[in-house]
């Protein structure tokens, strides 16, 4: 079997963000959800990793969402798990037929195809009874989804590394704490082909799609570049909320 090489940096933080929040525990049997992007692809390597080396036992198995797009394809994703001994199955969805009456001139794409998919997913986490759905999200977007919120929304909110599903299973992100650089370096020094943002369907289609994302990027590689600690700042303050400091009479003490 060829082999693959995980950076001890990626070890070190998923190592780290799993012991502090409880990610993947014995006994677990967690649904990865697999794009086979970059970030998911990492994901899916670093369980099989944990599996070999971690104190504790735990299942998995990858799921790709099809969205039924013409032209989609995962034959070589599949390939790859194959090789790797990775267990993937694709999940046939008719989401793209779907949305073409749904959303025809509507403009977001982006998080109806995001939504869909998410549904997916938990159906097979619920079919298969498994007790985790994992998410390949890192640092770069739980700062990214940080800022859009604030900027575009008017909330402070990022994403947790672990919650409670409504469905009863935990979702949890055991990238939190790896950047984005680090797993397109991964996918990059194996020599892994990945499938980049046109797998999504919103991407493929010839719609006005949403720039919050790319511009809130750009500004924090702008911050970065003159303020190199950027990240590991974020890092720290994600994990020291002072919630009385704001204007939420919620957090307000009265008393
Ligand atoms: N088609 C899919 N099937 C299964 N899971 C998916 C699919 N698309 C995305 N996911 C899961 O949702 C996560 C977030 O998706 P998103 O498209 O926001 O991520 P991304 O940053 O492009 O990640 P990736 O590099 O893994 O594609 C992915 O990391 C993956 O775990």
């Amino acid at each position: 079997m060829n082999s693959i090489k995980l950076s001890k940096k990626i070890l070190r933080a998923a190592g780290k963000a799993n012991a502090k929040y409880r990610m993947i525990e014995e006994g677990d049997r967690v649904l990865v959800g697999l794009s086979g992007g970059k970030d998911s692809i990492t994901l899916v390597h670093l369980l099989k990793h944990m599996q070999r080396h971690a104190p504790f036992n735990f299942e998995f198995k990858a799921v790709t969402i099809n969205y039924g797009m013409p032209g989609e394809r995962y034959d070589a994703l599949q390939e790859h798990c194959k090789t790797f001994g990775i267990p993937h199955e694709i999940y046939e969805t008719n989401i793209f037929e779907v949305s073409q009456d749904t959303i025809r001139e509507n403009s977001s794409f982006c998080s109806y195809f995001s939504r869909m998919r998410r549904g997916a997913l938990y159906t097979k986490a619920q079919e298969g009874g498994f007790n985790k759905v994992a998410l390949g999200h890192h640092l770069d977007d739980a700062a990214e989804s940080f800022f859009m919120n604030m900027l575009y929304n008017g909330t402070l909110r990022s994403m947790a590394p672990i919650y409670k599903s409504s469905k009863g299973f935990h979702v949890i992100r055991p990238l939190i704490w790896v950047r984005e650089r680090q797993t397109r370096a991964f996918a990059e020094e194996n020599g892994i082909a990945t499938i980049g943002d046109e797998a999504c369907p919103a991407m493929a289609m010839n719609v006005k799609m949403p720039h919050a994302r790319e511009s809130t990027k750009k500004m924090l590689e702008e911050w970065e570049e003159k303020f190199p600690e950027l990240f590991k700042r974020f890092k720290a303050a994600f994990s020291h909320l002072q919630p009385d400091s704001f204007m939420d009479e919620k957090f307000l003490d009265r008393k």
